[in-house]
Formats: structure tokens, sequence, C-alpha cells
């Protein structure tokens, strides 16, 4: 797949509004047998609602007309009965409702949460979160209550309303046509209303997205925000974002209630028609007392049919745009996944060497590649310093190696492996990588720090905490138990750095990638865990991105990275006496143009 499409959002078709939901039915699959339950119980509740006119109809017609009080008790029995199997009914459906459809969400958002965590980081840069969250939460519950409500009760009303109007007809068959007619009203009204529904529900749960974003950001931002005094800016793109959610909601309300107004006219009108009609048909003599009562109380019978139908239209279009939604995400292909044949080479195999060949990257729907044929090897064991301006791709060309993103040109390898040709998991134990802006889950110290080797035991940890010159968590209020990360102890950035990195060392990479990870500590304490790094880990291969003088000093070769190149590799002492535009990066200088890139007799790529 080309990188241009990786992580994109599926892109949205001319489909059928219900499609979306329809592709959701495998879901449906393992609750067949409660379903099915559930609309046997439904249609029975509602057999047994229908026959009680029908019974009102025999005691009328019989021993009301012929004073016969035996006669009289026993349909009054019968009507009892079939009143009482109703509730019985009606009570089996709702408790088996409640649990299938709530694991039917849970099935659904258990894929998507398994889906997110295979789409690429690209993905990632471009989705707002809280239109990811809105798509997990709000989303979801929309097609749970479509699930457990609207679904049955459509297919419920539809089926009552062409029992009640066949009965009807057969009652009185012009009567029974006038109700039947009425049906074209109700049939253009609805589908008019789900297309104006459709398009309300898509922009509400957007707007729902948008807002929950705001949230989110408001949240993680809070400091900045304050300590720049933009709170009232904050809280005004709020109101703003609040505001048109209000607008859309309150036209969505209005437009359910000018419907439902207009739907529910149509039974009330037909029933106005029918009792004027009966009682004439009654006094003609074509229609008994006994058969008005059971018709009109037929007719009864689908007022409620035809008022939910607002409400289920509105249900199930809310369900439908929610998953297009939820489809946007699971459509969008994993672009970073196992090739068929990926390699699963043991780790006691790998010695660590690491090659750039030509590599190019371009991020998708960048104009401009990152990085431009980018060569480099290092040796097992080896620590080369990758220096560079800010912006010109350093972080970048490390994230190549996990395979956060896939290169677009050239290739990487381990040990002559290709990346993109060894199986993720294995990759990713081989490679240990520590970002500027460390991660902490909210879970404590020792579940942060052994997240990639739980089996890890407390010699190993203290190990690896006392190399990153972590020890203070055992000092901390409840050692290595206490909960860190959000809501949790706040730690300062250079904490978190050394509890970060403890856990990138405690994992044993073959390859060590540390992104400017040390970046909050003073210079001593950076400088002691760098040597003891080197002195644990003399056999690991690592690529760091420092800034300061003194930690690169530390590392064995240099990498220059200007424009997307490797301009200059080589000991730091000889770049600095050799190459300006190294002297003038870590220094004040002002170094030559930035399309100039003058090596000075050192190893070019
Ligand atoms: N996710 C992304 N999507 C698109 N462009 C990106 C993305 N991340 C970085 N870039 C762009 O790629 C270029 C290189 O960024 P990168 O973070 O690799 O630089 P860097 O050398 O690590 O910078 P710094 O020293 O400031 O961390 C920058 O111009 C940046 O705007």
């Amino acid at each position: 797949m080309p990188a241009e499409v990786d992580g994109d959002p599926a892109p949205t078709t001319g489909r059928h509004p219900l499609d979306s939901l329809w592709r959701l039915r495998h879901y449906l699959r393992p609750y067949a047998h409660e379903f099915a339950w559930l609309f046997l119980a439904g249609l029975a509740a509602m057999a047994a609602g229908i026959a009680v006119p029908l019974v009102a109809q025999r005691v009328v017609d019989g021993p009301v007309a012929r004073q016969d009080p035996a006669g009289l008790f026993r349909l009054a029995g019968l009507a009892l009965l079939f009143g009482l199997a109703e509730a019985v009914l009606i009570f089996i459906r709702r408790w088996v409702q409640s649990s299938s459809s709530v694991g039917i969400e849970t099935a659904i958002r258990a894929d998507i949460y398994a889906h997110l965590q295979q789409l690429p980081a690209s993905f990632h840069d471009r989705w707002q979160s809280g239109q990811l969250l809105s798509r997990i939460t709000t989303d979801l519950s929309a097609i749970r209550r479509f699930l457990s409500f609207g679904l049955l009760f459509f297919v419920l009303n539809l089926v009552t309303y062409a029992v009640v109007v066949a009965l009807l007809i057969r009652l009185h068959p012009v009567l029974g046509l006038v109700v039947a007619v009425s049906a074209i009203p109700l049939f253009l009204l609805a589908r008019r209303f789900a297309r104006a529904y459709h398009a309300a529900s898509r922009r509400m749960q957007d707007q729902q997205g948008d807002l929950a974003t705001l949230v989110e950001e408001t949240a993680q931002g809070l400091r900045t925000a304050k300590a720049y005094g933009r709170g009232p800016e904050l809280a005004a793109r709020f109101a703003v974002s609040a505001r048109a959610l209000h607008d859309t909601a309150v036209g969505k309300g209005r437009l359910l209630a000018d419907t439902s107004a207009r739907l529910d006219l149509v039974p009330n009108l037909t029933l106005g028609v029918v009792l004027i009609a009966g009682a004439g048909a009654a006094a003609a003599g074509t229609l008994t007392i006994g058969e008005l009562v059971a018709f009109v109380s037929l007719q009864l019978l689908l007022i409620w049919p035809v008022q939910g139908l607002g409400w289920i239209i509105a249900g199930g279009q809310e369900a439908a745009t929610a998953a297009d939604r939820i489809w946007e995400v699971l459509d969008t292909p994993p672009a970073i996944l196992d090739a068929p044949d990926a390699a699963d080479p043991p780790r006691s195999q790998i010695l660590g060497r690491l090659r750039f060949e030509g590599v190019s990257f371009k991020y998708p729907g960048a104009r401009e590649p990152v990085l431009r044929g980018v060569d480099l090897t290092i040796e097992p064991g080896e620590t080369v310093a990758l220096v560079g301006a800010t912006g010109s791709g350093k972080s970048s060309l490390l994230s190549l190696v996990p395979r956060l993103h896939d290169v677009t040109g050239g290739r990487v390898t381990i040990d002559g492996y290709d990346v993109r040709g060894l199986r993720l998991a294995t990759l990713r134990r081989l490679v240990g990588v520590a970002f500027e802006e460390p991660t902490l889950f909210s879970m404590s110290v020792w579940e942060n720090v052994t997240l990639g080797r739980p089996d890890a035991g407390d010699e190993e940890v203290r190990a690896a905490l006392t190399l990153a010159q972590a020890t203070f968590a055992y000092d901390l209020p409840w050692g290595l138990a206490t909960r860190v990360g959000e809501q949790g102890l706040s730690l300062s950035g250079g904490q978190r750095q050394r509890l970060a990195l403890a856990r990138t060392v405690l994992s044993r990479p073959a390859l060590l990638l540390l992104d400017d990870p040390l970046s909050a500590l003073d210079v001593h304490t950076e400088a002691l865990v760098e040597t003891a790094l080197r002195r644990a880990l003399p056999d690991t291969t690592t690529l760091v991105v420092v800034h300061r003088p003194a930690t690169i000093a530390l590392a064995d070769r240099v990498a220059l990275l200007e424009a997307g190149r490797i301009t200059a590799l080589g000991r730091h002492s000889d770049l600095l006496a050799t190459v300006p535009a190294y002297r003038a990066l870590l220094s004040a200088e002002p170094g030559p143009p930035a399309d100039d890139p003058t090596p000075n007799g050192l190893v070019r790529s």
C-alpha cells in the first residue's frame, strides 16, 4: 500500500444509510438464539394483545347480547388469561433483551480498540482523540439502544400493523382498506423524516467528537492555558462548540417533535373516519356492535406503533450514522503489518548491526520528504549520537526502526534482516525505544516499568532502576506500588523520563533508540545515566538523539543530520575540529547556509 494512504480514514461512499448498520450483522450471530427468543416472545405478546379485542367482540355479540352470565365469565377469564400471558411475555422479552445488546456493544468496542492498536502512528497523528473517544462511547451506545429497542419494535410494529390491518379487512373490507391506505402518508412522512434526521445525527455525532477533543485538550493543556492566561479564550472556543452541538440537538428534537405530531394525526384522523362510517354500517346492519367494538379496539392497537415510528426511525438513523463513523475506523487498513513470510530469529542470534540503506521517508500527505537517502551503519555494541537542528528529522529516522512508520524508500536492516520482513512482535522485542516525552500509564511504578517484561523479577527491576538513576521510586509513598501516570502521583519531568528509561532497558533490547530521553535531567545526572548505560549494556547497539556536547562526547561516533541527510559522521572531537556546521550547531556560532552542507573530508553520505 502506498504511504500516501497509510492510515487514511476510509473514504465514505454513496451507500445506502442503513448499509453500515447491516454490515454489523455478524455481531448478532452469537446472540441469534437470544434474538430468536426475543422476537418469538415479542410476537407472542403481540398476538395475545390482538386476541383481547377479538374476545371482546365475542363477549358483546355472544353472552352480552344473549344475556348469558356463564358465557360472559368464560370469555372474561379468557381475556384475563391473554392479558396475563402478554405481561409475562413482555417480561421475558425485556429480560433477554438487556444481555444481548450489551454483549454486542462490548464485542464491537473490543474490536475497535484492538484495531486502533494496529493502526499506524500516522493514523493517530491525524485523528482527533475526541473523535475516537466519541466513537467508542456515544456511538456504540446509540447502536446498543437501537438493537435493544428500535430494531425489535420496528419489526414487531410492522408485523402488528400488517396483522391488524388484515384482521380489519376481514371484519369490514371497506373500512379495513381505509385503514390500510392510511399507511401511504405514514410511509411518505417517515421517508422524508429519515433523510433529514440522518444528516442531523451525523452532524451531532461529529460535533460531540469535536467537543470531546476540546475538553481533552483543555484538561491536558490546563497548565499552559493558565500560565498564558488563555482560560477565557478556551472557554469561548468551548462555548462556540457547545452552542453548535446545542443547536443541532434542538434542531433534531424539533424535527422529531414535528414529524411525531404529523404521524400522530394520521391514525387519529383514520379513527374518526372509521367511527363515523362504522356507526353508519352498524346502523345499516352490515356490522354488528361487537364487530364495531372489535374494529375500534383493534384500530387503537395501531396508535402506539404509529406514535413510536418517529422514535424508532430516529434511533435507527442515529445507529446508522454511528455505524458509519465506526466503519470509518474499522475500514482503515492497518498499513503496518507482519509480512506473510515474516522472519522470527531468536534473540540469541541477533548481534544488533543496524543499517539505514538509502532511507527516504515522507509523512503521508506531506509535500516534501523528511529524509532523503540516509546511509548509516551502526556496529553491534556501538553507540552513535544523532545530532541535527530541530526539525531535521532525527525522531523520524528513529521511528523507522521499530516501524512506527515505514520507509518510503530504501530500507532499514538489523543484522541484514529488513525490519519489514521481521515479525512485528519480534522486532519490537529487539528494539527498545525511549522518547523525550515519556508516557506513563495510570498504573503502579512496577507495572509501568515492567510493561515490556511482565516476568521481570525484583532484582532485575532494581538493576534497571539503578541504571536509569531512578531509585527514587523506592522512596515514593507506596514504593513501587505507587500509582503514577494520569490520576496518579505527580512526578517531575526528569523522574518520568528516568522511569521510562528503566522500562526500556529492562526489556534487554538488542538495539536501544533513545530520542533525547534525558533532556529533563541535569547535566551531571544525564552523564551518570549515559555512563551506566554503556557499562551495563556493552553489547547493546545504541542510537541516541542528544543535544549536550558533554553527553555527545560519550558516544563512539556522531552522525550529523542536515536537511534529511547524514552530512558528517565521525568522532565528536574530529567533527568539532573539521565540520563548521557541526561546530555551529553545538555552540552559539552561526553556521554555514543550510543548503551548503560541507562535511570537510569526513565520511559523507
Ligand atoms: N507525524 C508527523 N506528520 C507530519 N509531519 C511530521 C510529523 N512528525 C514530524 N513531522 C515533520 O517532520 C520534520 C522532522 O521532524 P522530527 O520530529 O523528525 O525532527 P527532529 O529532528 O526530531 O526535531 P526535534 O529536535 O525538534 O525533536 C518536521 O518538519 C516536522 O514538522
